[in-house]
């Protein structure tokens, strides 16, 4: 072939040999004069079988020598006999191999597509095809065209292709109306399309700013986005200022668009005192739902004051400890009650009273059920108490991944224990409750059958849960129902000094920083290099031995992400300090981290499909199952990148196999923000103390990562911005009304 003068080429789609569904670049041959072409370009759409007209021109490829690179292209219908032969023996059509092809192309030649497109009904004059085979010839010829046209459109809106085939499956031939009338729809109806995108493509279509639904898509999305900041709801004021800076225009009706969104069942609207609360109805149902249930569960039992104190006497015994008058009230009261709370900061005597309950109801038989929201969380839970503790999502047993509301956007997962099939037992204890979030627990209670005892087990000083809501404080600022508040620091925890400075940051008091105390130390340093320089030695070289752990065992706990002291930076420098490149030691880049075999990485998502399994040390597979969640670490054990996989081996002994693909789930965790250690313990703890924002740099936040060390923390850097954490009382407010929802409920109950 004269390749310089070809400019043109045509044939049918006969290998598709490589297609990025994202871009749609696409690698496949043709016929074209009898020789085979290698085409090159990015197509909108293409079938194996179709015919396709090219222009272009060949280039010369350094191993795969000529290829036609086209630069536009359109699909065609086979106009001649002979080609029609081909497309329908190609397989293109499914029920017609290469005899039929032959035997409908011998009956009705260069006019068999005609036919088959206009009058399919003939297509049954040949033997061997009913009318009704004929009509769904017909039908795959019209899907076949349709999509072809819809794809095209979509690229026209800039949708990638991966997209495009979601959108097309979704709404079929009806995306000309939507895409032209209202694109935010997608923003509602499909996964991975967001309102931003909605909106890019809603420009291009030539949707007017100032759309209603423009509008209304964007009141939601700041509701959402609301939401992943932790509120359930936004008073009107605030939203509608939001809204406007989102969609950079001003209206006036704001509270109609509102009132169309509640008629839709998208939001819904609640008055409180003189100001009106603008909810996104899956939270309102979710925060309802959480507190009829637990009104429900709020059953009293009638017991013998005098056994119960027999009972925990004899339990006292077995234990060696002698509770104390709230302790042993904590106790009763779970006795008594369907549900019950019990709160306390660091050393108060949780863990001793509920290792007291589960003895109780061991000794009356029951069954019981131990959770907490994460796994490092319910591993603790387990050790503490010497029986095994799941996280609250292996409890319920997730049996796929995130559910679809009627809109199809995700926001719940499939659990397998529900109100149709609760757990089976007497009483589940949930630890660390103030990292549960509204609708992790509306999940947990669909799966707890009244007459089952729950007990809530946390700290309300802690940070509050990363997702939605304020569960546990508002439980209790409900007033409703039976609260336990443990306050004193007993003995052995009162001597460790982490325990009552973290009382005193907690109660406003000054805390003395004495570089001579054994487990709560503050090393003095001025610059963020200088802090950096302290912690490398301090990780490596002193608290290892000090606390008895291994380097990895120490975990760096920052404010921020992204300071001078945030997390990326000093992940970066701990990185080449403990794990630094290293002949043989494979790596992989992934956007701005390297990973590298034997890093400390850790999970950030929940990803419930991800699939694990546990080896003994002889390599024989012991356990497997699937879900690696939010805060599990572990250790980078291989990097293959010939298989594109990299292999992490958990603290738990989970082992499991990364697709390249899906590295954006890990992250580096040399050291991590204080946010992402909630619900965690490492026997040493070290904290650079620079100064940052004043919304993080708070109370709440030194006081969560105090708490999180056994052994030892030790803050290195500037001693006033310690003072300034402790004394920053701003406490960023969110946005709940569980306590509301359940007053409401319990009035309505009790008023019968
Ligand atoms: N009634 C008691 N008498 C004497 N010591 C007690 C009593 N209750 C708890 N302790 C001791 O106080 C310390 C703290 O108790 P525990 O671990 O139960 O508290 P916690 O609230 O669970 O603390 P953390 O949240 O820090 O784990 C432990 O050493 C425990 O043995």
């Amino acid at each position: 072939m004269e390749y310089e003068a070809v400019k043109y080429v045509e044939g049918f789609v006969e290998n598709i040999i490589f297609r990025n569904e994202d871009n749609g670049y696409t690698v496949f041959d043709i016929t074209y004069n009898g020789e085979e072409v290698t085409c090159v370009g990015v197509l909108s759409y293409i079938s194996a079988g179709e015919f396709i007209a090219a222009q272009g021109e060949f280039v010369k490829h350094p191993v795969y020598y000529m290829q036609f690179k086209i630069k536009s292209y359109e699909f065609r219908a086979p106009d001649d006999a002979k080609s029609v032969k081909r497309y329908l023996s190609s397989g293109a059509i499914k029920g017609i191999g290469e005899k039929m092809a032959e035997n409908i192309v011998n009956k009705f030649g260069d006019d068999t597509f005609r036919i088959m497109e206009e009058e399919p009904e003939r297509l049954a004059e040949i033997k061997g095809i009913s009318i009704k085979k004929a009509m769904d010839i017909a039908a795959q010829l019209m899907d076949k065209r349709d999509v072809r046209r819809a794809m095209m459109f979509m690229q026209e809106f800039g949708i990638s292709m991966k997209l495009a085939n979601k959108i097309y499956t979704k709404y079929g031939q009806n995306i000309y109306t939507i895409l032209k009338e209202n694109p935010y729809r997608l923003a509602d109806d499909i996964d991975g399309i967001g309102f931003k995108i909605a909106d890019e493509i809603a420009a291009k279509a030539g949707i007017k700013v100032d759309s209603a639904f423009r509008i209304k898509s964007g009141i939601f999305y700041v509701l959402c986005q609301a939401a992943g900041q932790g509120h359930v709801y936004l008073p009107l004021d605030e939203l509608e200022s939001y809204v406007k800076s989102l969609l950079l225009i001003e209206f006036d009706n704001m509270e109609s668009y509102i009132m169309d969104l509640a008629v839709d069942k998208k939001v819904v609207v609640k008055q409180s005192g003189d100001r009106k609360l603008v909810y996104a109805a899956i939270y309102y149902y979710m925060e309802t739902s959480v507190a009829r249930k637990l009104c429900d569960l709020d059953i009293s039992y009638s017991c013998n004051d005098e056994e119960m104190e027999e009972s925990i006497e004899k339990i006292e015994q077995r234990l060696n400890i002698e509770l104390d008058e709230i302790q042993k009230e904590a106790v009763k009261k779970t006795v008594q009650n369907g549900l019950v709370v019990i709160t306390g900061g660091p050393g108060t005597g949780k863990t001793t009273t509920i290792n007291t309950i589960i003895r109780y109801f061991q000794m009356e038989g029951f069954d019981i059920r131990l959770a907490a929201p994460t796994g490092r969380a319910a591993k603790r839970m387990s050790e503490t108490c010497g029986m095994e503790a799941q996280t609250i999502h292996r409890l319920l047993e997730i049996s796929g991944g995130p559910q679809e509301d009627s809109n199809g956007s995700s926001f719940a997962t499939n659990f397998d224990r529900n109100e149709e099939n609760p757990l089976e037992t007497d009483a589940i204890i949930v630890d660390e409750m103030s990292m549960v979030d509204i609708s992790i627990m509306n999940s947990l209670l669909k799966a707890v059958a009244v007459g089952t005892r729950l007990i809530l087990v946390g700290d309300t000083d802690q940070l509050p849960s990363v997702g939605a809501g304020n569960v546990l404080k508002d439980i209790i600022a409900s007033g409703c129902f039976p609260v336990v508040r443990l306050e004193k620091i007993f003995r052995q925890a009162a001597e460790s000094e982490i325990v009552i400075n973290a009382h005193k940051i907690n109660k406003g008091e000054p805390v003395v920083l004495n570089k001579y105390s054994k487990d709560f130390l503050f090393v003095r340093r001025e610059t963020p290099d200088e802090i950096i320089a302290a912690i490398c030695t301090l990780v490596k070289k002193k608290l290892p031995d000090y606390v008895g752990a291994g380097i990895n065992e120490i975990q760096i706990l920052t404010p921020s992400k992204k300071s001078a002291t945030g997390s990326l930076r000093l992940n970066k420098i701990m990185q080449e300090y403990l794990n630094p490149p290293q002949a043989g030691k494979q790596e992989k880049v992934y956007g701005e981290v390297t990973f590298r075999e034997g890093d400390k990485v850790m999970q950030i998502k929940n990803n419930y499909q991800t699939e694990w399994e546990k080896k003994s040390k002889y390599g024989v597979t012991y356990d497997a199952g699937s879900g690696v969640f939010n805060g599990d670490t572990g250790i980078i054990t291989e990097i293959n990148t010939f298989m594109e996989q990299m292999t992490v081996k958990f603290d738990d002994e989970r082992i499991v196999k990364y697709d390249f693909k899906q590295l954006e789930e890990l992250e580096l965790a040399y050291a991590i923000t204080v946010h992402k250690s909630q619900g965690s313990e490492y026997p040493a703890v070290v904290i650079p103390m620079y100064p940052g924002p004043r919304m993080l740099m708070n109370k709440n936040l030194l006081y969560t990562a105090v708490t999180r060390a056994r052994k030892c923390v030790c803050m290195v850097g500037n001693e006033n911005c310690f003072h300034q954490m402790a004394q920053n009382e701003s406490e960023q407010r969110r946005y709940s009304s569980l306590d509301e929802r359940i007053k409401e409920i319990y009035e309505l109950d009790n008023a019968v």
